[in-house]
């Protein structure tokens, strides 16, 4: 497959593109972060509002009638065009704004926001889909609950972890977003309620399989039962730094072996060195333990905290407040802030400013100017592969090999053989790790299309998936050959999604995505 033609630019143009990529603090700061602060504010304050008034269930049903009549009404009428969310392109936590929508009918879910409630003795939360995971934590965790999986950036929804896909630190005891997920309440193509749960005599028991990274492409998902667990105020974190790949790999794939742990993840900042964390729920600290309040806006940024101490070449153990720790990367979106902020982590910022940050991520994506883009189409890389254990050492050196970029976040996660677009078909629990890519591509031979298509094919070659929020360019036959379609296929034949929802490719692939 070719790549884009080569763009020759005017002198004037580089020295554009430089300076609104060097200097979008300009912008960010003054503009954007008052903006975030402000929507913080606003969304906090209407969330409490509803809690205490106990609104949402009531008002739950009303929103679910809208979304039925909306769908009757599209079945009623010429069915030209397929159906999709309403939520605007950038909102959404990916590089990319959606370009299918355009030509859609938008189905309005974005009153979905609320949490319904919480049921402590089934230890279950029951949420609409644009909840999001700040909002989580900050209800569930003063309640003493947390979900067992919190992906880590704020403005993460429910309803994309579910229909796309939800990796984080405590995979290797839970698995991803959808396998702790009980029940979809999903509005179907026919403006029918359905609830599909995973026991046996639920009759759209195969939905629930079929749901998780359908993208909205089997039904609208309205609401969904998601399991809890106590929570206890801190996480006991142990820091591994490991001078070698195989030292990193090795502890990192016994520490997701080990039923001690909670949380397991790996930094790593060359191709020889890297950091293993491991950690549990913890009560308060014992006296003399090193209490580290990650989240406060004076603190360095995570991953460089990460790095110090695997310069400093020393295991060390701190207890690290929970919400802080499921956070941990969004002050920093992992390593991204550093091109938007260069001077972010300088303590004077920090102790000046940092309690603004960070921007949030659909005002970043609303303000990036064409220019801007354009550098991050031509060197960027924004990626998660999810790569049997046992594949990850080939992967890295391949990653190295191509991109060369550091820092990569390495997520171990169990995934079950259960039926859904992904799976492996072993019969067994495998390990897999998530190896995720993100930051400028410095080597002269990086070409977006053919470096990326390379991965995938690797990735394909070793019973991998891709993470679809980000660019892929596999063609249908090879995006079937990493996902399994047998049961996705069916459903949209049963569920009679064929006309009413575009497939999933016809959402996912790069050419309908800006
Ligand atoms: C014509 C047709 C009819 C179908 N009818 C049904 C149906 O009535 N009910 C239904 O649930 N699915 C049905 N399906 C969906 C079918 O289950 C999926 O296509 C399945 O995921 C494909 O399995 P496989 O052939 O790839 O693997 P298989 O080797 O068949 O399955 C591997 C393992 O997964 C288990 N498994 C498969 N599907 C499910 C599931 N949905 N839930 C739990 N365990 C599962 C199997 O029992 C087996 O142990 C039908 C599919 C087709 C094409
Ligand atoms: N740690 C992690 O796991 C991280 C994951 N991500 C990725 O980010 C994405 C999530 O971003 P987010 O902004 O929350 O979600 P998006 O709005 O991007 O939604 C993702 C997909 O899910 C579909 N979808 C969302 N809500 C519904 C619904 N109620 N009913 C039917 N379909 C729905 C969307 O359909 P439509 O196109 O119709 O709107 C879209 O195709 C995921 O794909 C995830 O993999 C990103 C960062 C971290
Ligand atoms: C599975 C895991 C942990 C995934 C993490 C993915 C994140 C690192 C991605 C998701 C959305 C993402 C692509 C984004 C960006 C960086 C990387 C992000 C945060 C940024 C902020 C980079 C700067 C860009 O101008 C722009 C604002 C458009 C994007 C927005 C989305």
């Amino acid at each position: 497959m070719s790549g884009p033609d080569p763009v020759e630019l005017s002198r004037w143009e580089r020295f554009l593109e430089y300076f609104l990529f060097h200097f979008r603090w300009v912008v960010v700061i003054p503009i954007v972060l008052p903006l975030s602060i402000g929507y913080e504010v606003f969304t906090n304050f209407r969330n409490f509002i509803v809690f205490t008034a106990q609104s949402a269930p009531k008002a739950h049903d009303r929103k679910v009638a809208l979304i039925k009549n909306q769908v009757k009404a599209w079945a009623a009428g010429d069915r030209t065009s397929k159906m999709c969310t309403a939520r605007s392109g950038w909102n959404t936590m990916s590089f990319r704004v959606p370009l299918y929508k355009d030509s859609m009918t938008k189905i309005r879910t974005d009153m979905l926001i609320d949490i319904l409630e919480i049921d402590p003795i089934a230890m279950t939360v029951r949420v609409e889909p644009m909840v999001t995971m700040g909002q989580l934590t900050r209800f569930l965790i003063p309640l003493g609950y947390t979900l067992p999986i919190v992906p880590e950036l704020d403005d993460l929804t429910v309803g994309g972890m579910i229909n796309g896909c939800g990796v984080e630190s405590s995979g290797r005891k839970y698995g991803l977003f959808q396998h702790i997920c009980q029940s979809y309440e999903i509005v179907t193509a026919h403006g029918e309620l359905i609830v599909a749960t995973k026991d046996k005599e639920n009759e759209h028991q195969a939905l629930f399989f079929g749901i998780p990274w359908s993208h909205g492409t089997l039904g609208l998902l309205v609401a969904a039962t998601i399991r809890i667990i106590p929570a206890k105020p801190y996480v006991r974190l142990t820091y591994y730094p490991c001078q070698s790949k195989a030292k990193l790999l090795d502890r990192l794939e016994n520490a997701a072996k080990s039923a001690d742990n909670e949380f397991v993840e790996g930094l790593q900042f060359t191709h020889d060195t890297g950091v293993v964390m491991t950690g549990f729920f913890a009560d308060s600290p014992p006296v003399n333990a090193s209490v580290n309040n990650i989240g406060r806006w004076y603190k360095p940024w995570f991953f460089e905290h990460v790095r110090s101490i695997c310069t400093a070449n020393q295991e060390i153990v701190e207890y690290i407040p929970l919400r802080d720790y499921y956070h941990r990367h969004s002050r920093s979106i992992f390593w991204e802030i550093k091109d938007l902020v260069p001077f972010g982590n300088h303590p004077l910022f920090r102790y000046t400013l940092g309690w603004a940050m960070p921007p949030k991520i659909s005002l970043l994506k609303r303000t990036t100017p064409k220019s801007v883009r354009n550098i991050y189409n031509r060197r960027h890389v924004l990626q998660d592969m999810l790569i049997p254990f046992d594949k990850a050492s080939e992967a890295i050196d391949l990653f190295h090999e191509e991109v060369e970029i550091y820092p990569l976040w390495l997520c171990p996660f169990n995934l079950p053989s259960s039926p859904g677009l992904i799976r492996q078909r072993t019969g067994t629990n495998i390990i897999y790790v998530d190896i995720g890519v993100y930051g400028s591509c410095e080597l002269e031979k990086y070409h977006p299309v053919d470096t990326t298509r390379k991965l995938e094919s690797f990735v394909r070659s070793v019973k991998g998936v891709q993470m679809l929020y980000a660019d892929t360019y596999m063609t249908l036959p090879e995006f079937w050959e990493m996902f399994d379609g047998t049961l996705y296929d069916w459903l949209r034949v049963k569920y009679g999604c064929k006309d009413a929802f575009p497939n999933v490719y016809e959402k996912i692939n790069r050419a309908v995505r800006y």
